[in-house]
């Protein structure tokens, strides 16, 4: 049984074109395999409806002594909230924008030197979904997990000590906070240390994992017929994402349509990802999103995707199962999830769903 991500596809190839990525720059139109329509992705456009106006994820203080139950709240009904005072300092959140910024400039052929393998976890490419969707996206992607020192060095000759220090840093802070994320919205449930044994704080964290995926959106001739990100939900518990200064993600809410997530200098938006959505026995809504681009302005994105060990068995919390009903869903590990979704994408969690009598 793995116990790290790294070893979540081997044996299970996945084969991505990350070597036919054009020159973006150099694109005045946009070609066919670029131009998205609702043939391609149902949702592409989903009608905002009336009600969207004035309509945002909250933003949530942490300092505030409200804090867990707007987080339950926001869980529920959108399975998405910004966060301000998460303690994260601003240097780290800059020196991972420029970290960011920095690889995405490198010229192609450097970057493909860490390109990812098809039974590989880490390293340069096209987003992962892509084989599930006829159109390509307008992006480049790069997914850490474990140390980046191999791959770095490739990228950057001279100056990979510096950067691996970075994400290091900038782990180690995720990981706090996305802990506290996950108890706060959890006592809002009224769920305690008691009840989830295995996600003990006291554990000193080594029951969690985590990748890291860095997103660069170049800036599109015809943006509004191209996508970014395809819609999808996370497969983590949670994701807390680092955005610069330009609008792009978007989620989507029954009700409203596509909502896109203002730029909040110095917050960070946070999804509820599968396994919260199964943990919580669908209380927390795994949320749609995605990513558009833009015309003027390059897009940056660093996606802290975390969940919890490999060999751990997610199931939903007893406490949230109604003595006379069955849980919504059997368990799952992390690994298994993984799999399942890189095989059926968005049937993955109905494919885990227990059906129940009628
Ligand atoms: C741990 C992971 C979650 C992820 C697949 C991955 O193995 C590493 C990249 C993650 C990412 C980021 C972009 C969107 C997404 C759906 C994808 O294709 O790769 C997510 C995956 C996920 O959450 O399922
Ligand atoms: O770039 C964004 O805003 C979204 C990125 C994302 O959804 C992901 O990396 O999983
Ligand atoms: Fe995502």
């Amino acid at each position: 049984m793995p116990t790290v991500l790294t070893d979540v596809f081997r044996g299970h190839p996945i084969h991505l074109p990350h070597t036919h990525q054009p020159d973006f720059t150099s694109l005045s139109e946009l070609p066919d395999s670029y131009t998205w329509t609702s043939k391609d992705d149902p949702l592409f456009i989903a009608p905002p409806s009336p009600a969207v106006a004035g309509e945002n994820i909250p933003l949530i203080d942490l300092n505030h002594p409200d804090a867990a139950n707007q987080i339950g709240r926001a869980c529920r009904t959108w399975g998405a909230f910004q966060i301000a005072n998460h303690g994260v300092p601003l240097e780290l959140l800059q020196g991972i924008e420029f970290l960011t910024g920095s690889l995405f400039q490198l010229p192609v052929q450097r970057k493909l030197k860490a390109a990812r393998s098809d039974t590989g976890f880490s390293g340069y490419g096209v987003a992962r979904i892509s084989s599930f969707f006829n159109k390509k996206m307008w992006s480049e992607g790069f997914t850490i997990t474990g140390s980046p020192l191999n791959d770095f060095r490739k990228l950057w000759p001279q100056l990979h000590l510096n950067y691996c220090d970075i994400v290091e840093q900038y782990e180690e802070q995720m990981q706090k906070l996305a802990s506290k994320l996950m108890w706060l919205s959890l006592n809002s449930l009224g769920v305690s240390e008691e009840d989830i044994k295995w996600a003990r704080v006291s554990s000193d964290l080594n029951w969690a994992q985590s990748a890291l995926q860095l997103n660069h959106y170049p800036v599109c001739p015809e943006p509004d017929r191209a996508m970014g990100l395809a819609p999808h939900t996370d497969s983590t518990l949670l994701t807390i994402l680092y955005q610069n200064n330009t609008a792009g993600l978007q989620v989507f809410r029954d009700d409203l349509g596509w909502v896109t997530v203002p730029p909040v200098p110095g917050s960070l938006v946070v999804n509820v990802g599968d396994l919260f959505h199964i943990l919580s026995n669908g209380l927390f809504k795994s949320v749609i999103h995605r990513a558009r681009v833009n015309q003027t302005r390059p897009r940056l994105s660093v996606a802290f995707l975390w969940g919890p060990r490999s060999d751990t068995k997610i199931s939903p919390v007893p406490k949230l199962v109604s003595p006379d009903e069955s849980p919504l869903y059997r368990s799952v590990t992390w690994t298994e999830y993984l799999r399942t979704k890189a095989t059926h994408f968005n049937k993955a969690l109905s494919m885990i769903r227990n059906h129940r009598e009628k």
